[in-house]
């Protein structure tokens, strides 16, 4: 299985966003050590995930990026993207494993130590860990539980730790001194005036 990427850009797919465009510019400024989490919402057919997915994969191919489909792990397979990431309303992780086989890239997401072990445990390859920050881009989350609940589950586990929610630039020193081992981003970048310059600022936070 290849080394995983330490950004990871989870695609906003609220209306008015243009995901494509986004992605296009965090790959022109990540390039390989990009990972896209193609994510719709909740209320898009499986069509639109696996359209939206093809051409996704299509572009971080050519930058020799991963990706990864958010929920849906029949559109992974279907588009032959690297793997998925599953939380709490989706597939346990032991059924994602299964579906995506022994090599399939499976995150899941945790926000405690005994839940991290367990997803660890059942086959998840690395942990999504959050929220650490408030963020304006999911609702009805628990609180956020900041570097120290990052560091917690880090010391739990023998997997990558990817922390997210409320993640910006200036926040990734704390994280990844907390063991994160990268991070997961809407807003820092596809919010970003320039999506390109904020996916640069990123990885050089990351690399530091
Ligand atoms: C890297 C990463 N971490 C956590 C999540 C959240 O997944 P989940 O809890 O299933 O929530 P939804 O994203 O499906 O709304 C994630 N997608 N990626
Ligand atoms: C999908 C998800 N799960 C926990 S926080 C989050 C969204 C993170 O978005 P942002 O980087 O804009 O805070
Ligand atoms: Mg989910």
């Amino acid at each position: 299985m290849p080394s995983l990427g330490r950004l990871h850009l989870i695609t906003d797919t609220r209306p008015g966003r243009d995901p494509l465009a986004v992605v296009r510019a965090a790959l022109s400024a990540a390039r390989a050590e990009l990972v896209v989490q193609v994510r719709v919402e909740d209320s898009a057919t499986d069509r639109e995930a696996y359209d939206l997915a093809r051409r996704v994969l299509a572009l971080c191919t050519s930058y020799g990026a991963s990706c990864l489909v958010n929920d849906r792990l029949h559109v992974a397979l279907a588009v032959g993207a690297a793997g998925g990431h599953v939380g709490a309303d989706d597939l346990p992780v032991a059924a994602a494993r299964r579906v995506l086989g022994p090599t399939g890239v499976l995150g899941a997401t945790a926000r405690a130590p005994g839940t991290a072990g367990e997803a660890v445990a059942a086959g998840a390859s690395y942990l999504g860990v959050g929220p650490c920050h408030t963020t304006s881009t999911k609702t009805g989350l628990p609180d956020p539980i900041g570097p120290a609940g990052v560091r917690a589950v880090v010391d739990a586990v023998d997997v990558p730790v990817i922390a997210i929610g409320g993640v910006t630039a200036a926040r990734v020193p704390a994280l990844r001194a907390a063991g994160a081992y990268g991070v997961a981003v809407v807003g820092a970048v596809s919010a970003a005036a320039d999506p390109a310059l904020a996916t640069a600022a990123l990885i050089e936070a990351l690399t530091c």
